[in-house]
């Protein structure tokens, strides 16, 4: 054992405590160690956390007044017996499993894929409504706190190690405790304590539990974890300072840059919540939930390691930027645009009047109408579209339904039925938690730009191959758009109601694509929507 300043020295550990029979040791923290013990009578099998009773921290301690208060919540060991035998403060607790940080390091430390962190969100979301009900903080939210239960409870996740939990409403007045603006010491994990407990000493309350759990989900997603865990723990009081500056300064749109916006709602949420108030647990399982569902996951919360198969190499609107190939291959674009040149056009001029379309152009226009119902009614009638190797059909609808507005968008003929196109395309968009700019929402935009720039000119299929995408260079005459960044998208969204031709739109959404793409980790804001709804105004009284 580690950490004790007593000037006695521990006692070798003894073979047995009380009735039970101490086997091969478990683990250990800062302040004990843990056994696997049997009771030498039941033969009942349990986790013993013993802790000398001369230890400088003596969590045990507490921990033994803390599991009373929390028992019989899924998820909660159960306590099966405490007390003090000789030099030794002991817990007989459920037996569980691995831990997530065991999972996250045996996993090489790799980005957790979504589903699995969409699960870790809900349940461990849950536990802390349930302890936060009976009036207790966790104070200490990390992977190794975070413990995997034994079959038939191996998809359960469990809160353990409580030695730093804390009743937060009082139990002779049942008052939530005071705030204080006298700064404290910290107590709680470098990595995910909330900002308010650790960098600036606050009081913690609920939303502190909640802020690192948003903490913990964020370092799952994100290459080699949040960047203030990268250097170890820290080993001076000024490695600890530059960490608290660190972890203090980190945005949330920094932090989440790349992962769908449930995380960075989340953790902004979290920082909101005042001293005292409780958070909306239920609003947050659902979000968790709804990602998993949007991207193709189970909507269970059962932790399954490791995950199923069918959600491997599939990438989605949700999964991180970083995780993904470039938006869409070189490949996978002259695939698109041979595809869009293989279309009978006929030679047929788009973008003009009326009175130059002829009946097939119809034709086709009611039939791409006819797909678009499909899209506005949201259901798929059929899985006859589904492309192989792609995950569940709930993951198939939103990608489904951008590529079948792509593929109407390529023939039609007028600015109006553009408009529509790009109002459905927002529809699309919206509908989904993850308003992310995935692969088919670009092969959207790359299509309605090729209308845009083409609109006074003769589509030739034998040359669409070639027809310029926003996904290529871009002639230099053009570019001066092209530094966007920050601020782009609100410029455009202000721009777009002034543009006077179809071509100056098809610049704005090479350059909404692009800025989206490279510098808000593809999510598409609120000046996003606002933008492309402009495009849509706008196309309705352009001729
Ligand atoms: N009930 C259990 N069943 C199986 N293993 C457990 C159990 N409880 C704890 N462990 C293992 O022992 C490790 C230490 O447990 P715990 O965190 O409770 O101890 P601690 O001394 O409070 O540690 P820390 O210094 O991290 O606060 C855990 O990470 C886990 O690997």
């Amino acid at each position: 054992m580690t950490g004790y300043d007593s000037g006695d020295e521990e006692p070798p550990i003894p073979q047995t405590v009380q009735n039970w029979w101490l086997n091969e040791k478990l683990g250990s923290g800062y302040s004990g160690s843990i056994y696997r013990a049997t009771n030498i009578y039941t033969k009942q099998i349990v986790a013993l956390k013993l802790q000398w009773v001369e230890h400088a921290c003596p969590t045990n301690r507490y921990e033994r007044c803390l599991y009373p208060l929390i028992q019989g919540g899924k998820g909660i060991p159960k306590l099966w017996a405490a007390g003090v035998q000789g030099s030794w403060d002991f817990l007989a607790i459920d037996l569980l499993g691995q831990s997530l940080d065991n999972i996250y390091r045996k996993n090489g430390k790799e980005v957790m894929n979504l589903g699995s962190v969409c699960c870790i969100a809900m349940q461990v979301i849950q536990r802390l409504e349930f302890m936060h009900t009976r009036g207790v903080l966790h104070r200490d939210i990390q992977l190794g706190n975070c413990v995997l239960g034994l079959p038939p409870h191996d998809k359960v996740i469990y809160m353990i190690d409580f030695g730093f939990s804390k009743r937060y409403i009082d139990p002779y007045t049942n008052r939530h405790i005071p705030n204080s603006n006298a700064k404290r010491d910290f107590i709680g994990n470098y990595w995910f304590s909330s900002v308010n407990v650790h960098c600036r000493g606050k009081v913690p309350s609920r939303r502190d539990d909640l802020e690192a759990v948003a903490l913990m989900l964020i370092h799952l997603m994100t290459p080699r974890g949040l960047s203030w865990t990268r250097n170890g723990v820290p080993k001076s009081s000024q490695a600890h300072d530059l960490l608290i500056r660190e972890k203090r300064n980190a945005l949330p749109e920094d932090l989440c840059k790349g992962l769908p916006t449930v995380f960075e709602e989340f953790l902004r949420y979290t920082r909101r919540l005042k001293f005292d108030q409780c958070p909306n647990y239920q609003e947050w399982i659902d979000k968790f939930k709804k990602l998993a569902v949007d991207e193709g996951y189970s909507s269970s919360d059962n932790f399954i390691w490791p995950p199923p198969s069918p959600t491997v190499g599939h990438k989605t609107a949700n999964t991180p930027r970083r995780l993904l190939s470039p938006p869409v291959k070189k490949d996978d674009m002259v695939g698109i645009l041979g595809g869009i040149a293989k279309l009978d056009l006929g030679g047929r001029p788009v973008l003009v009047n009326n009175a130059r379309i002829n009946k097939t152009t119809v034709q086709e226009t009611q039939e791409a109408k006819s797909s678009k119902l499909d899209v506005r009614d949201g259901v798929e009638t059929s899985d006859a579209n589904a492309l192989p190797g792609l995950p569940p059909r709930l993951a198939l609808q939103k990608g489904q339904q951008l590529e079948r507005l792509s593929k109407s968008v390529g023939p039609a003929t007028t600015n109006k039925e553009l408009s529509k196109y790009v109002s459905d395309f927002i529809q699309v968009m919206q509908s989904n938690s993850g308003r992310t700019l995935t692969r088919p929402a670009f092969q959207f935009l790359d299509v309605l730009y090729t209308q845009l720039d083409k609109s006074s000119l003769v589509i030739r299929p034998t040359t669409m191959s070639k027809t310029k995408s926003f996904n290529e260079p871009v002639p230099e005459k053009e570019k001066q758009a092209s530094h966007v960044k920050l601020g782009v998208v609100a410029r455009l969204r202000r721009e777009v109601h002034s543009a006077r031709s179809s071509k100056e739109l098809a610049t704005m959404v090479a350059d909404f694509a692009r800025v989206t793409n490279r510098s808000t980790g593809r999510t598409v804001s609120k000046d996003g929507f606002a933008f492309l709804e402009g495009i849509a105004e706008r196309l309705k009284v352009l001729k």
